[in-house]
């Protein structure tokens, strides 16, 4: 009798304590609830306290920013009609105004159906010239287009599902980074970039009948017949060529190259390229001394851009240029390489200033629950080519939660007043 006494006791005092940790968990979870997430192969035991702090919010993330914002809607609308390109009437022509393009927000047009015809008319226009590219480590191709607009070509150096390994900026530049990175970016609202979209160019009917003789000159046979180009940069080796597949096309993204005069300038955060750390690696308070060099204007677009490479996995932006006082995003062919892979120190700005600009977090705020890449693939399906493996999209949208997190660990320390600056 005693026995089952002091069971049935000991029963009621179990509950109890459990019954007690439940209500101490959920009163301490009220307002910021939200499931917990699988943190993909993250180094936390060498990574620096903030990404501690940053996955903790992580996973207390409030349940809206896995949910879709329904004042993105309008917004979304107006993109799908600009990039539809079924009115391609006008294409033809519509390059033929690019030098007097830029205003005081882009540096293209990209409202009114203006994206989609630029898009086409890029991927379709007749070549008239196809020259080496002279600046730059990775090898790329000029097309001069008649109408005397001028493409960057990035050639295709890997298949869409093959995983970069390695550092952060290893590997040759991918090209459906750069196409990615354009529709990103007008989805993101960063119109400071230059249309890019896929094109296929034939090597005897479109590039050799209009090589320039330094082009031929970086041209080897394969030894079954077809010429491959190794092309002129700093990274090009003889044997490291681009080869025709086998309908005879070179598939690339072709970037519209704007004659605006950019100003470079060096990165803060910037990689060493070796194994020597960088000041902002081992200094959390970097931001401080950046501050004394830079504008806060500066500063948050530099923060903007940070957040547009972390999304892709862009560690590479060890320059960046300047026009009209805004950062040009130059150069996104660093970006989808391991759709595993976070690299949390891209947003070493965003997390080392605690600081952004109001537009951009109102914006980001609307792309929530998958808009962002929905609209990416929406936008670019209008040209046909499939721009990331399904992986990559996911990774886009697991990013976007982690820059989310980050920006409620830099509330939580600082508080929104300080964290939102409406300078911009
Ligand atoms: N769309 C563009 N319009 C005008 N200039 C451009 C454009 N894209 C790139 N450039 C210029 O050409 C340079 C080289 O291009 P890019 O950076 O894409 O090549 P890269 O081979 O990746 O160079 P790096 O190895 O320095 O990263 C840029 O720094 C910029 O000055
Ligand atoms: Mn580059």
């Amino acid at each position: 009798m005693s026995l089952n006494y002091a069971f049935g006791f000991s029963l009621f005092l179990l509950i109890l304590v459990g019954l007690n940790i439940y209500f101490f968990y959920t009163l301490n979870t009220v307002g910021r609830k939200g499931l917990s997430f699988n943190v993909p192969s993250i180094k936390l035991d060498q990574s620096p306290s903030v990404f501690r702090d940053i996955y903790e919010y992580l996973n207390y993330l409030p349940s809206s920013y896995k949910q879709k914002n329904s004042k993105f809607t309008p917004l979304q609308k107006t993109l799908i009609q600009s990039f539809n390109s079924t009115n391609v009437q006008n294409s033809k022509n519509v390059l033929l105004d690019a030098d007097k393009w830029a205003s005081e927000e882009s540096l293209f047009p990209h409202r009114d159906g203006a994206p989609g015809q630029i898009l086409h008319a890029m991927r379709t226009s007749q070549i008239v010239s196809v020259d080496n590219a002279p600046k730059g480590t990775q090898l790329k191709l000029l097309l001069l287009l008649e109408g005397n607009q001028i493409l960057y070509f990035k050639p295709k150096r890997y298949q869409l599902d093959e995983v970069i390994n390695g550092n952060i900026y290893a590997g040759f530049d991918r090209h459906n980074s750069e196409v990615f990175a354009y529709y990103l970016a007008i989805v993101m609202n960063f119109t400071w970039i230059s249309p890019s979209v896929i094109r296929k160019i034939h090597l005897h009917k479109d590039v050799m009948p209009v090589a320039t003789e330094g082009l031929k000159k970086t041209m080897v046979n394969n030894g079954s017949g077809s010429m491959c180009i190794y092309g002129k940069c700093f990274y090009c080796k003889v044997n490291e060529t681009v080869c025709p597949d086998s309908k005879g096309e070179i598939e690339g993204a072709a970037i519209l190259f704007s004659k605006k005069p950019f100003r470079a300038f060096k990165s803060p955060w910037r990689r060493s390229y070796t194994s020597k750390k960088m000041e902002w690696e081992k200094n959390n308070d970097f931001c401080k001394k950046v501050s004394e060099t830079h504008s806060t204007k500066r500063l948050l677009n530099l923060i903007d851009v940070s957040i547009f490479d972390f999304l892709i996995q862009n560690g590479d932006r060890h320059r960046y240029e300047v026009y009209k006082d805004k950062i040009i995003l130059l150069d996104n062919g660093k970006g989808l390489g391991n759709p595993m892979v976070d690299e949390l120190d891209i947003l070493a700005p965003l997390y080392q200033c605690c600081m952004l600009s109001l537009t951009t977090w109102n914006h980001l705020e609307k792309l929530s629950g998958g808009s962002l890449t929905e609209t990416v693939k929406f936008l670019s399906s209008f040209q046909g080519a499939k721009l990331a493996t399904e992986e990559h999209f996911k990774a886009v949208e697991r990013r976007l939660l982690k820059i989310y997190a980050t920006v409620q660990y830099c509330i939580g320390k600082h508080g929104s007043a300080k964290v939102f600056k409406t300078i911009f």
